[in-house]
């Protein structure tokens, strides 16, 4: 059944929420009493439907529906997951917590994004304290894994437990926090730098620019992907941690860092960093930041999916969880019809500079629904282990229709040959009923070790005997065999 989340507050935040949980199938209610929180959440949820599905590797559930609604009580009643997301002042947080304890499910999890509140701080004069939870996020909420996950004695093990699970099922990375503390973890360190950052600049060392340079080229793409502790650890050499501590260790009592003075926030450090921001990116719109912001980060996102590491080790995890009955086996699959070989959406980063799919993505696809077509008639990974494989001698693409980020897209692979070591398959790729490209490969049966080709196994051979009989009767397809002919 399709769970529901209503999301109290949606601003920056609680769009994100929203986002997140719309394009992984959950029905979203809203409750903001601003006028303009539907434009505002519209706008979010453009940028995630371009960003977000492409993450995956396999298609997410279809998206949920999305109702705004003018009374809290309505936006909570049945609602599976309940997230706060008003401004940081804890009266206001509680004063909503009263008044929705009192219309929602005594079951439902009620999450706050709070950055800084205690959750026993925001559990003080509940009605059922054990039902709220902070579950910080970090913007944009539709795009980041991390989610400091931080209860109190009040909460029970099974509450905990159910929200790691259901956080899990959207994409996050839950991070439970033990012990709750001002500001959790990240914030710390987030605060630790923004003022050291803010002494830079106000003591003219640096300009926000300079400031942001010494981030983004260096020890940010770092932190990035292994963090703080791992990084230091192989900075240390062969002799690891201990000898990092030893060489820099001293250096944390010279005066390299100001950490604890803040500087005021007079109104001339204010117009400083405000012109020096303004000379920096003014040139851009915040949506057009954004999107910039989104576009490095799925490319970044999806780079360390390809190594299986950190975010992008979440990123799997989430695919594996959706994967599923996502595409049939031979056994699973209509044989008559050309056979689904791939169902996802058009990452970001098979985009160009034309706003749409690239040329060279349509064949990445293409390829992807050949190495799925390999499976199903036996050409697996363990196959491939025992020294047979398949070779492309020939490829053939046409472009017939444009796609965009974040589009579900479909393959259906005819096979117009498949006899002793020939292969050869036609890819149609689809947005819904919308023919978008055909993709033509030949195929060798090789064996790894001559790399030559070869006669594939008995058990390919049958498969592939199974499907041309089953195919038979499918016309030949319009496009095949064509080749770039000159003008006449
Ligand atoms: N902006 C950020 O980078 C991050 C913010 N947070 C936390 O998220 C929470 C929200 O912050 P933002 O989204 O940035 O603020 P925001 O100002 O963008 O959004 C707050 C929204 O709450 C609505 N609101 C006000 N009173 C309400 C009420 N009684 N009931 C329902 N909605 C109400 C406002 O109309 C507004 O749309 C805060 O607790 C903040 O600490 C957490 C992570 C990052
Ligand atoms: C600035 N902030 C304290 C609201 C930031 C966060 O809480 C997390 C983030 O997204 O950086």
């Amino acid at each position: 059944m399709t769970k529901t989340a209503a999301i109290i507050g949606g601003g920056v935040i609680g769009g994100g929420w929203a986002a997140r949980f719309l394009l992984n199938g959950w029905n979203v209610r809203v409750f903001d009493p601003d006028p303009e929180a539907e434009r505002k959440i519209g706008e979010v949820l453009e940028n995630a439907r371009r960003s977000l599905p492409g993450l995956s590797d396999v298609p997410l559930p279809s998206e949920g529906t999305l109702t705004f609604h003018d009374e809290m009580a309505e936006a909570v009643k049945g609602a599976t997951w309940i997230q706060e997301s008003v401004p940081e002042r804890l009266d206001l947080k509680l004063r909503v917590y009263k008044s929705l304890q009192e219309e929602c499910d005594p079951g439902a999890i009620i999450g706050s994004s709070t950055s800084g509140f205690k959750p026993s701080e925001l559990q003080e004069g509940a009605l059922r304290p054990e039902q709220i939870v902070v579950t910080h996020p970090f913007n944009p909420v539709y795009l980041l894994p991390l989610i400091e996950l931080v209860p109190t004695e009040k909460n029970p093990s099974e509450m905990v437990a159910r929200a790691q699970d259901l956080l899990k099922s959207v994409g996050f990375f839950p991070l439970h926090i033990k012990k709750e503390i001002d500001a959790h973890i990240a914030d710390r360190f987030l605060e630790a730098v923004w003022r050291e950052a803010l002494w830079l600049v106000k003591d003219g060392i640096a300009t926000t620019e300079e400031v942001d340079e010494a981030i983004r080229m260096g020890f940010g793409i770092r932190w990035a992907q292994m963090g703080l502790f791992e990084t230091y650890r192989v900075a240390g050499g062969e002799a690891g941690m201990r000898h990092f501590m030893a060489q820099f260790g001293p250096a944390l009592k010279w005066p390299w860092t100001k950490l604890m003075d803040v500087p005021e926030f007079t109104d001339e450090l204010v117009d400083l960093i405000a012109e020096q921001s303004d000379a920096q990116s003014g040139m851009h719109s915040i949506r057009e930041l954004e999107r910039i912001r989104d576009n490095n980060l799925v490319s970044m996102m999806r780079a360390l999916k390809a190594q299986n590491y950190g975010a992008g080790a979440v990123l799997n995890q989430h695919d594996a969880l959706l994967k599923p009955g996502a595409l049939p086996t031979l056994e699973q699959a209509d044989l008559t019809q050309p056979i689904l070989t791939l169902s996802r959406a058009v990452p970001l980063d098979w985009t160009d500079y034309n706003g749409h799919m690239n040329e060279a993505k349509y064949l990445e696809a293409f390829a992807a629904a050949t190495d799925r077509f390999m499976e199903i008639i036996g050409c697996d990974m363990d196959y491939i282990a025992s020294g047979g494989s398949y070779f492309t001698a020939e490829n053939h693409i046409r472009y017939i229709d444009e796609v965009h980020a974040g589009a579900r897209i479909q393959i259906r692979t005819q096979m117009l040959l498949g006899q002793g070591k020939k292969l050869h398959v036609f890819h149609s790729m689809y947005e819904g009923e919308k023919l978008l490209a055909t993709g033509e490969s030949f195929l060798l049966h090789v064996s790894l070790e001559t790399r030559r080709p070869s006669a594939p196994s008995p058990e390919i051979e049958a498969a592939m005997a199974q499907i041309a009989e089953a195919q038979a009767g499918l016309p030949y397809p319009e496009g095949a065999g064509a080749a770039i002919r000159k003008p006449a």
